[in-house]
């Protein structure tokens, strides 16, 4: 060893030469965050892993081929979801900046795009939300492949409860939501929620742009808000946690929710917290810590338990596709399970068009092409129709729902798509009874005349 390193701490390097003391500070670290579905700055794990010595920025990637047709001819994400995306980055971008952190957003493959950034900002660590899905592995694959030194920080912020905090684990995930359930609600073992730093941090200036696109440089057609969606709401966190303190504490709605969630019409019918949760602009351990105080302070009844029931749902499954992986995609789903499924142009289109023997599934489905929302009683019986009744291949009905949802998410979509179609987790593989599904839940067909009187469609 030279004599001049005696010691080495907290990456300084301490020599001695004679008298004089020679001190060679490395350089600081230079961190990404890289925003996938996480894009909040409340309750956030990233903050664990940043320091104000740090150099940090900001990423987003608005891949390529989210904007492009897929082989079913429609594209991955349509515009009611590009316009919620774009309206959550815009306000995650000033959130940050109050950090002194700055959001950089691509138009490019993630891979194309940290390599323009390594040019101008070497980074040494990508701090990152883990996605485990096959696309959303395949991308961080490509980054991994070419900066084979950077260090990685991840976590699960997608979660209500991480699932490292299960009392069992994922491979011995139970396959029937009660049984699940039943063993989750024995501890609750939901992780406090993180607080915001308190400190600025050393803000990073790159040449790359900060302009947020618009939804018509993303090529889409501009649109707006049909007066009769259910879903009116803008994206980013901001308006989520609006949203959720007016659910629970302002209108109290959360009082009500057992009775009003099977409705179709309206903003107040259920939490409505689906997109922002879905693209992580709202994290689900604040609404569970928020749902806990108002139980504590106000009421605890059967509509404010049944909010986190639904929300284990979400939980089930993703613990479902952690456990299943590629399966959930594949037509025999997660079970196996093989079927004659046919793939009709004729009907597919009537369904997306809202052209079936069925009014009630007509509704539901022009509702979805005019606003990008669906109530959860709609998508089950549109999906059941399709699968069950039309024995249509299940998977070309939830790419459609993945194109137009607002509040897409893989998890969930694919999952419920697997248990309507009956190859996933429905023990008692159900077929819906559609008219008896519209008499009981839309027997003044208010719902219906909403979305089918002639002078108001324009399909
Ligand atoms: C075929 C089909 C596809 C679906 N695709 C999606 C999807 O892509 N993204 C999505 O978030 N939900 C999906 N769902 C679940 C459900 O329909 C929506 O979460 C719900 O309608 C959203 O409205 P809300 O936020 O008002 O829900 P609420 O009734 O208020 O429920 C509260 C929360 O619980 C969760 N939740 C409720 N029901 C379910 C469920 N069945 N599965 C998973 N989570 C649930 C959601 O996060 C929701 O925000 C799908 C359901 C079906 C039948």
């Amino acid at each position: 060893m030279s004599d001049l390193f005696h010691g080495e701490k907290n990456g300084q390097r301490i020599g001695r030469k004679s008298n004089i003391v020679v001190m060679h500070v490395e350089k600081r670290n230079k961190k990404i965050l890289w925003f996938r579905n996480n894009l909040r700055t409340h309750d956030a794990s990233y903050w664990k892993y940043i320091a104000p010595e740090d150099e940090v920025i900001a990423v987003y990637c608005i891949e390529p081929n989210w904007l492009q047709p897929t082989c079913y001819g429609w594209k991955k994400m349509e515009v009611f979801r590009a316009k919620f995306l774009l309206e959550t980055l815009h306000v995650l971008q000033v959130n940050l900046s109050k950090f002194g952190i700055q959001l950089y957003v691509f138009q490019k493959t993630a891979s194309e795009a940290f390599r323009d950034i390594y040019n101008e900002f070497p980074f040494d660590t990508i701090i990152s939300q883990n996605e485990w899905t096959s696309e959303e592995r395949a991308i961080e694959n490509e980054i991994k492949t070419t900066f084979l030194n950077v260090n990685w920080n991840t976590f699960y912020d997608q979660f209500l409860i991480h699932p490292e905090d299960l009392s069992f684990s994922i491979q011995d995930l139970p396959n029937v939501f009660t049984t699940y359930r039943k063993k989750v609600e024995q501890s609750w073992n939901v992780k406090n929620c993180i607080e915001l730093p308190n400190e600025k941090f050393t803000s990073v200036e790159l040449s790359f742009s900060k302009e947020i696109p618009t939804v018509e440089d993303l090529g889409y057609a501009s649109i707006s808000i049909d007066h009769r969606s259910a879903f009116p709401f803008q994206g980013g966190e901001n308006s989520a946690l609006k949203h959720l303190k007016n659910y629970i504490w302002e209108f109290q709605q959360i009082k009500t929710y057992k009775e009003t969630r099977n409705e179709l019409v309206g903003v107040n019918y259920s939490t409505k917290f689906s997109a922002w949760l879905a693209n992580g602009s709202l994290s689900p351990r604040i609404i569970y810590q928020e749902i806990r105080k108002f139980e504590e302070e106000v009421i605890a009844n059967e509509s404010t338990y049944w909010v986190l029931f639904e929300l284990l749902w979400r939980d089930f499954f993703k613990c479902v596709s952690l456990k299943f992986g590629d399966a959930l995609f594949y037509q025999s789903g997660i079970l196996d399970r093989k079927y004659h499924w046919k793939q009709n142009p004729t009907i597919i289109q009537n369904w997306i068009d809202g052209k079936t023997e069925y009014d009630f599934v007509n509704a539901n489905m022009l509702e979805l092409k005019l606003t990008g929302w669906m109530s959860n009683r709609g998508r089950q019986n549109v999906a059941s129709y399709f699968a069950k009744e039309k024995e249509q291949d299940w998977r070309i009905g939830a790419s459609y729902f993945e194109s137009m949802l607002i509040d897409y998410d893989v998890h969930s979509n694919y999952g419920n798509w697997n248990y309507l179609a009956g190859v996933g987790n429905d023990p008692r593989d159900r077929k819906f009874n559609i008219d008896l599904q519209a008499k009981n839940y839309d027997s003044f067909h208010v719902f219906r005349n909403l979305w089918l009187t002639k002078n108001k469609v324009e399909v």
